[in-house]
Formats: structure tokens, sequence, C-alpha cells
């Protein structure tokens, strides 16, 4: 079972951040969460964190990460919390392209299957 957190970063006007797959991995051009896989020896809120600083060069604290909702998909178990609260200004650290999505723009783009029922709550969180 691969557990992955991620995260609804939620800026100061009420849009999300997404963040499009770089070109030679799986899911290519598809949109999804900032975060990543939780690494042995890590809790859940480690993991994104240090996800955020490596991918986005931000800082958060898990008082900070509000479970959303979570997704299980074959052996991909996701977990998305949400932040409103950080340090810095998100950045593309690892080829990635970055996009902030207001609620109603969130299904505008294409979206890794598994971030579906997901983004639904997002968006309801948001409108
Ligand atoms: N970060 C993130 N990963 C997601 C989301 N939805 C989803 O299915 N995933 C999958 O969960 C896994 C997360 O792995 P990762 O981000 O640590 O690693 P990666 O595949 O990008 O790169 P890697 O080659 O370094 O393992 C990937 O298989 C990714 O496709 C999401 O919203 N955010």
């Amino acid at each position: 079972m691969l557990i992955v957190a991620a995260v609804a970063l939620i800026d100061k006007t009420g849009c999300v951040l997404l963040s499009q797959r770089p070109e030679g991995k799986a899911h290519a051009g598809q949109w999804e969460f900032p975060g990543g896989k939780v690494e042995e020896g890590e809790n859940v809120g480690e993991a994104l964190i240090r996800e955020l600083r490596e991918e986005l060069g931000i800082d958060t604290e898990t008082s900070c990460l509000a479970p959303l909702a979570f997704n299980g998909e074959g052996d991909l178990l996701l977990l998305l919390y949400a932040c409103r609260k950080y340090k810095g200004v998100p950045t593309p650290l690892e080829g990635q392209t970055l996009a902030w999505a207001r609620p109603d723009e969130i299904f505008s783009y294409d979206l890794v299957p598994a971030d579906k029922p997901l983004a639904a709550a997002v968006r309801d969180l948001l409108s």
C-alpha cells in the first residue's frame, strides 16, 4: 500500500494550487495536488511538510494542515489536507507547472484520475 499525502493549498482569494506533472513521469501533463509519498519512518504530516519544502519551497506546520478527504484506488491511498497558512511563495522547484484555480475552474483541469473525488471535496469547501 502506497500512502501519498497531498495538500489543497488555499490562497487569500480562495483559489487552490494545482501542479502539473512533468514530462517523463507517469500521468505526465495531468494535474494533481502538491505532495508525495510518505517515506519509511515519517508520519503523514512530516511527509507533507517535507514535500512542500522540496517541491514548492514553502514552509508550514502540522497545526496548519486540516484533514479534508481521502481516496483509495488500487494500492494507492491518497490523503488530502487543506492548508491556508504557510510561509513563502509557492515556486515550481521540480520542473512542474503551477496554477491557482478558482473553485469553479478546478474541473476544467485534466486531473489525475484518483484526484477527482478529492477535487470535488475541495470545490465544495471553497464554494
Ligand atoms: N503528489 C500527488 N501524487 C498523486 C496525487 N494523485 C495521485 O494519484 N498521485 C500519485 O501518487 C504518487 C505520488 O508519488 P510522488 O509524487 O512521491 O512521486 P512521483 O511519481 O511524482 O515521482 P517519483 O518518480 O519520484 O516516485 C504518484 O504515483 C502520483 O501519480 C496527488 O494529488 N498528488
